[in-house]
Order: C-alpha cells, then structure tokens, then sequence
C-alpha cells in the first residue's frame, strides 16, 4: 500500500552503544542488552518511544531465568508481588534463596500429589522441577481490573474498513473506530513523557512456536514489569526472535505504558500504578502496531494476546486467507482410539478454559489441550483446516475453578504461576470463590481488596473476573503435539454462550453457510471480563464483538469465503451450558459431564444417524446423548419453545441487519431469513 502510515513514527537521530542518545533526552542508558546489535528496524523503533515517553533506562529483555528473578525480587521488594509459599513444590536454587528468602525445603501440595497417584500423572508435574519458581499474588488497584471495551479502538484511514455501513438507528457495538486526527489527540495528551523516571522493557516475543510457518512475531515495549512477567508466560520471550527479524523484518509493534510518569502525585493504591480516567487502547492494522495506556490487566496490556492474537491477527487473516478466532483447541480420543480436533468459541468467562481441559467423565475418553483462548487456523493444501494456538500459557478466570470443576487447570498452576485479584489464605495459598470444600473452613483469608475474610462472611475474597497465569507445558493433559509448528487438523467448530433459557444443550447446522449463522447469532449473559455489569443478554458474533480489528460484515464474508470446492468444511455445533429451570439451577451439570454432549459430536462427525432435523439444525434424537449416571431431564435441556424462537430470530436478524448494515453479506441474510422461515413453521 503507497499511502503514507498513520501515527508514522519519523527517523530520529540517536546513536547508539551503552546508550542512546535522543533529541529530547540526551543520554538515556542501556539497563541490560546490547543495543548495538538489534535488527535496525528495531533499533529505530526503540530510539523513537525512548525519546516519546523518555523513560529513565532501556532493559532489553532475554527471557532468561535470570532476567524473571531480577524483576521479581523488585516486585516482592516495592509489595506488588507476594510469594504464596504453599505451592513452592520444589527446591529453590541457592541463587533464587538470595532473592526469596525461603526455607530450603520441599514442600510438595498435597493436592497434586493425591492427584499424581489418582490420575497417573507423569512425574514433571510436581516436586520434581529443581529450579522453578513459586507462585505469586499480586493486586491492582480494584478501579483496573478487566477489559475496557468503551476505550478500545481501530483506527484506519477509512471508517468502512473497520466499522459497517450500519442502519442509521444502529447502536454500533461491533467494533469501535477512531478517525487518526482524533486519534492524533488523544495520543498527544497521554504519550509524551509517559515513561518519565520509569524503566522501559523491550519484550522480543512471538506468538506461535518460534519459526514456525503460522507464528508471527511483536516487539512489546512496556513501562511495567509486571507485564514483563505475565509476557514471559502467555508468549515465546526470546532473543531468537531477533535472529528471525534479521532475516524478515516484519513485527507488530506494541506500546505499553501504565500512564503515570514520575513524579507521580496521585495515590498508587497497592503499588499498582495505573491511569484508570485516560485508559485508551488503539490498533493500527495497516502500521501493524498497538498503543495501550493506563491499564495493566491482562486483556489491556498483554500485547500479545487479545491485541494482536485477534484484533491485528485477524487482519492478517483477512489479507493472507486464513482465520484467527476467539476459540481453544483439544483433541478428543475415542474408547476406539481415534482423535479428533476441536475448535470453540465461547464468549469472555463462558467455559473455553474448562472445556480445553476437562477431565472426561465418560470412561474410555480422554482428552487433551492445545490451546485455551485463541486459534489460528489455515486450510493447508490437502483441504484440511490446521489449527494453532499462538500462545504459550494460560490467562484463566480464577473463581469457579477447583479440583473437582477443573483438575488440570488446577495442577497447571502450582508453580511458576501469577495470581491477580484472588484471596491469600492465611498458610500462603490462593482462595477464590468455589473453592469453599478445598480449605479449612476456619481459615483466615485476605480478600482481593486487603481486607480480612472467613468463609461465610459477605462479600467475595477474589474479583469475579480473577485471574490465574500459568505456563500451558505445565498442563498434565497438554497435548503432546501442542507446539506442533503446522498446527493440528481441526474436525469441528463449535459456538456457545450463556443462554439460561431456550437454547438447548446442543445442536448442529446444516452446512457451512447455515454454520457461520450460527456463529453470527451468538449472544451471552454479560461476563466480568469487561466492563459491563448486569446479566444482560448481550450480542456477541463469532465470540469476537470485543477483539474485531475490521468491519464486522467483511469479516463474515471472509468466514462464508472459507467454504471452497476441495477443502474439507469442519461440521459446525453450538451449545449451552447454561440454561437454567424455573429455580435458577443449571440444567446441566456442565464441566467433565461436558464430554457426554463431545461424544455425540462424534457420533455425527462419525457420519452416525443420531440426530433430528428441528428448524435451527439438528438436534440429538432423543436417547443419543449418554445419560447413565448423571440426573437429568432430557426435555428440560432440549425443548424448543417456539415463542421463544420466534422473538429470538426476529430480534437476531433485526440486531445483524441494523449494525451490520449494508456490509451483511447476501448469502448470511438468506441463512436468517430461512432460519426465520423454519422457526415460524413451527
Ligand atoms: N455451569 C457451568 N459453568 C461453567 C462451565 N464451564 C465453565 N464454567 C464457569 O464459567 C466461568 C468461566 O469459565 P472459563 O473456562 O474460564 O471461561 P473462558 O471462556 O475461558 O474465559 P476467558 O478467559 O475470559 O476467555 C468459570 O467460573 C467456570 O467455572 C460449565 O460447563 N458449566
Ligand atoms: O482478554 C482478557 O482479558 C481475558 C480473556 O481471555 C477474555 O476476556 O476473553
Ligand atoms: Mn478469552
């Protein structure tokens, strides 16, 4: 493209060594790393932000154990982190004692090793890691603690590149574009000097195994180091990735500043310095660069995950024929021993983490994971879609998770792991909600706000949208092929949200165009992942509204486009959950039960006739889904209520025709209009 780059970041001249010396600054010292040897392009990149932000040092990162240790010690020292010593299930090294102050002694957690007999767990599970590192808590200041839809924005040149031509009465939630003269302004009232009297990181990540055809790579430059760390668990840190810009000096450039310069004179609550009042978070997909300012939670400063995994990733795809979708991925081996890949999106907080790991309560199953969040997905040549996850840990909601709902997800963070927003038990461990039967019920607890807490008392210990970091090698059931760099077959595509009435357990589309419908039509209860507060039924196409890089119609045309003469279409499934009875109790017992509903895909993937044609695709006929041992009410989970239908459709086809405006593509509008037709036949 000829057209001159928004926010173009000009040449500026600065030389290099032990420091680099900009105009602003003068001399601006090299903390760690050779700057002399970083690809050009980098260095350039670095020599503009350093002389934007104009932070007091450049610490350019290695990944190394070493590098952790160093900015750990700084966090546990200023009290943004604290070690929980419960979980220390291995010996500390002579080194990480200096830092830590621990007893040289190995304290192995019960729960894992009760589990490691009970499971057959391998042994790298627990107490055997001889250098690892414990687990640490950390609190933000409680106004930062989830995704800022409302200050999230696209920026392109043209508006209709990123947002649809909607209908004039459209609310316009998909997606959110600012114009770069705007944008001009709000970045001049927050960037310049941002980085004053803090050090500024220099993160070399990539997303996806290093060199591997899918993976790409960013540069993510950060004031805080507690991103620094939580980086060095979702994504690849490594100086490799320099080697590979020397050859392709293509990268997506992330900015990442807590907003608040020193001197600072407003109060830092919980040493967690941020800027919740000036929160702005800006994709540029054609410059290939992300700006976040003022929030440190996950969703807003890990650069790598939602910001480029999705909202630039999706982009890419776009341009380069392939998808990057808000969806796990798990293989599921068959009492037969046959493996099939599953791909799912859910909305925020809606099960992708639990259903990427569960724990299979039907004998002869099992399963593995491959990726809990984010997948990139490509047709090879053959006609088979391959999927990959372009992470390398895990970023789950706490609350909810325990031994029982989800034991590898627990076993995964019993080391090396960063807790944000939880309870600390008074013996060092973590506490969240729906871990009420896994403690002392006397126990002592600090909430996620500082106060003092017993099981039983108001209030909650952790933040609904709690989070655990943790490393996906540490999953017992991470799939052995996980980092497998032309990714795995993807057999299915499944959609899903919180539905508590009318959407029954499952159902399966008709074909592809009927499928990308679907997935079009997906809604859910609001989640604290973002914002939003209340149990609203909120719109969310392809669980992708929030992390949409462009207009939303031309994406769904490129799922419609997918669909090609040779290429082997995954059958497309949706479920629930979620629903509730007149009492509001789930319906369905849901987490390791899941499995029942994975079988009957299966089944059909298998070509077996188990399903009845209802007008919204096919469900289970009556019988197919394996019940035995669980209580439960087949019509209560598979009723279609037609009223509800009727106004469901009408007001799906209305919210898809008004925001998506004239961008809906044709074959999708005929999709709705048939679903409608089928629905009032009922
Ligand atoms: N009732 C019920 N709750 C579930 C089920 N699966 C997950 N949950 C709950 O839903 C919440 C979110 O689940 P996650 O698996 O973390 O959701 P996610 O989609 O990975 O969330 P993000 O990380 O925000 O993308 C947790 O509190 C879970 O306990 C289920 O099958 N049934
Ligand atoms: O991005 C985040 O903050 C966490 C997450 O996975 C989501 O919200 O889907
Ligand atoms: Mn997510």
């Amino acid at each position: 493209m000829s057209e001159k780059p928004l926010d173009q970041e000009p040449d500026i001249p600065f030389y290099e060594v032990h420091e680099v010396i900009v105009p602003h600054l003068g001399h601006v010292p090299i903390a760690k790393g050779d700057f002399a040897r970083l690809p050009r392009e980098v260095q350039k990149f670095i020599a503009f932000y350093t002389d934007q932000l104009r932070p007091r040092g450049i610490y350019i990162c290695d990944g190394s154990e070493e590098e952790a240790h160093e900015v750990i010690h700084k966090l546990l020292e200023r009290g943004t982190l604290e070690v929980l010593p419960k979980y220390e299930n291995c010996y500390i090294s002579l080194n990480q004692k200096k830092h830590y102050e621990m007893k040289m002694i190995p304290i192995v957690s019960k729960k894992v090793k009760s589990l490691k007999k009970a499971r057959g767990v391998p042994g790298t599970l627990a107490g055997v890691s001889v250098y690892s590192c414990p687990s640490y808590i950390c609190r933000t200041d409680p106004a930062d603690v989830a995704r800022v839809e409302g200050k999230t924005y696209v920026c392109t040149r043209d508006k209709h590149e990123t947002v649809p031509n909607s209908r004039p009465d459209a609310k316009g939630g998909l997606g959110q574009w600012i114009s770069p003269e705007e944008l001009d302004k709000e970045l001049a009232e927050r960037w310049p000097g941002c980085m004053a009297g803090r050090m500024m990181y220099v993160i070399p990540f990539s997303m996806g195994p290093i060199g591997s055809p899918l993976a790409k790579i960013g540069v993510q430059l950060t004031d805080s180091n507690y991103v620094l760390l939580c980086m060095r668990i979702m994504t690849r840190v490594s100086p490799k990735v320099w080697e590979i810009l020397e050859e392709n000096p293509e990268f997506v450039k992330c900015v990442h500043s807590m907003g608040c310069p020193r001197p600072w004179r407003k109060k830092v609550i919980n040493h967690w310095p941020c800027n919740p009042e000036k929160v702005f978070i800006v994709h540029l997909p054609h410059e290939r660069k992300v700006k976040s300012f003022g929030s440190g939670y996950g969703g807003n400063s890990l650069l790598g995950k939602k910001c480029f995994a999705l909202r630039i990733a999706s982009v890419q795809a776009r341009d380069e024929g392939w998808m990057a979708e808000h969806m796990l991925i798990m293989g599921i081996t068959t009492p037969a021993g046959k493996e099939y890949f599953v791909a799912a999106a859910f909305p925020s907080a809606c099960g992708k983490t639990n259903l990427a790991m569960i724990k299979p309560t039907l004998p002869g199953y099992s399963v593995r994971c491959v990726g809990d969040d984010i997948a990139w997905m490509k047709f090879s040549d053959d006609g088979q879609l391959r999927g990959i996850n372009p992470e390398s840990g895990f970023f789950g909601v706490a609350p909810g998770t325990n031994w029982k709902t989800n034991p590898n997800a627990m076993a995964s963070f019993q080391k090396n792991s960063i807790f944000t927003n939880v309870g600390k038990t008074a013996d060092g461990g973590f506490y969240w909600e729906g871990m009420e039967d896994e403690i002392d019920k006397d126990m002592e607890i600090t909430t996620w706000l500082g106060d003092k807490w017993k099981i039983g008392m108001p209030g909650k210990a952790a933040h609904p949208n709690s989070r655990f970091t943790a490393p996906a090698n540490q999953c017992p059931i991470i799939h052995p092929r996980w980092e497998d760099p032309q990714g795995v077959p993807i057999h299915a595509l499944v959609f899903g949200g919180r539905r508590p009435t009318g959407v029954p357990l499952v159902y399966e589309s008709f074909d592809w165009p009927h499928g990308v419908a679907v997935g079009a039509s997906v809604k859910s209860e609001a989640t604290a992942a973002a914002e939003f507060t209340g149990k609203k039924i909120m719109h969310d196409p392809m669980a992708m509204r929030p992390f949409m890089g462009y207009n939303f119609g031309h994406y769904l045309q490129h799922w419609l486009d997918m669909e090609k003469p040779g290429r082997k279409m995954p059958k497309i499934f949706h479920v629930n959950w979620f629903r509730v009875d007149d009492k509001g109790q789930f319906v369905w017992p849901g987490f390791g039960e899941n499995i029942r509903v994975l079988d009957w895909m299966i089944q059909r993937l298998e070509g077996k006739d188990v399903a009845v044609e209802t007008p919204i695709g096919y469900l289970p006929k009556k019988g197919s889904i394996k019940t035995e041992g669980i209580n439960i009410n087949w019509d209560d989970i598979f009723t279609l209520p037609k009223d509800y239908w009727v106004d469901d459709i009408k007001e799906t086809k209305k919210f898809l025709e008004t925001e998506v405006g004239d961008d809906m593509p044709k074959a999708l509008k005929e999709q709705l209009e048939k679903i409608e037709q089928r629905i009032n036949k009922m």
